[in-house]
């Protein structure tokens, strides 16, 4: 199967700092994949590089078989802070309609898409508020309504759910399980979580700490129809679960190879 987004062989050095060494990560149409690492391993760094908002020391990425030097018009980004993200002086359909503006999208066809999105995400009666009078979690819900409404052909998203409370967090993260499937939209989602990678993805891509490389690609065996309770009482899933957790530990204690030239 050809790759939609294709990251070959990345590399980022900042100064004397090496950050990411040598990271491939291949998604496919349609696919939703978590990557997680330990703390400061550079997910951060690959995102920006695979949105093209950071330039890479080496490597490439490609969307579309395009390579990815600027950012593509089809794809979205959400990050963990949706407060910066999101215009306070705009109504939540207004901040969900913008980019759809600058795409050139015709008037009825942006109420179409706004309204679809903001159903999705359960907001469809607060298209008048502004962000500042919703909570947190409402917040990045519009943050998750405005890319999907842009219909990106790939989605990535950076910790999004990182500043909300637990339960929120849960709720979003069926939010996002159900617009894939809804949406047919690749995700590329990072997480620090390791309960979360299992729980949303279908491949969870363990990366190790700097310099950093693919640790390990792991298959989710777990059915499609996943939910909170079910799932995370599934064998299955706290075996996953445990074998990652194994895996960046092991990535921690890793002495870092010598460099590849
Ligand atoms: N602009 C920069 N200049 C110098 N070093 C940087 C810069 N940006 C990131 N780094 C370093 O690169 C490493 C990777 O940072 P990055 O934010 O990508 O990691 P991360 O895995 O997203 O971190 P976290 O899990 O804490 O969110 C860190 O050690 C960080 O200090």
């Amino acid at each position: 199967m050809t790759a939609l987004l294709e990251i070959s062989g990345l590399r980022k050095v900042y100064g004397d700092f090496e950050a990411l060494r040598d990271v491939s990560v291949s998604l496919a149409d349609g696919e939703l994949v978590c990557l997680v690492g330990p703390s400061g391993c550079g997910k951060t760094t690959l995102l920006k590089c695979a949105a093209g908002l950071l330039q890479p020391s080496g490597g490439s990425v490609t969307l579309s078989g395009t390579p990815v030097t600027a950012p593509p018009a089809d794809l979205a980004v959400v990050f963990q802070e949706y407060g910066r993200s999101l215009f306070p002086w705009l109504t939540v359909r207004r901040n969900v309609e913008l980019p759809l503006k600058q795409k050139k999208v015709g008037r009825a066809e942006r109420a179409r898409l706004v309204d679809e999105a903001l159903t999705a995400v359960g907001l469809a009666d607060r298209g008048d508020a502004y962000p500042w009078q919703l909570s947190g979690g409402m917040q990045q819900r519009v943050a998750i309504a405005r890319a999907v409404a842009y219909q990106p052909s790939v989605l990535l998203m950076d910790e999004p759910f990182a500043a909300v409370d637990a339960q929120t967090r849960a709720d979003l993260e069926d939010l996002i399980r159900s617009i894939w499937q809804k949406f047919g939209v690749t995700i590329l989602f990072v997480t620090h979580d390791i309960d979360e990678a299992v729980y949303l993805g279908e491949r969870v891509v363990v990366l190790s700490s700097a310099p950093t490389i693919v640790q390990e690609t792991l298959s989710v065996d777990l059915p499609a129809e996943r939910d909170q309770l079910t799932t995370r009482a599934d064998p299955r899933f706290t075996e996953l679960r445990a074998h990652v957790y194994a895996e960046i530990q092991a990535a921690k204690k890793r002495a870092p190879a010598a460099a590849a030239d």
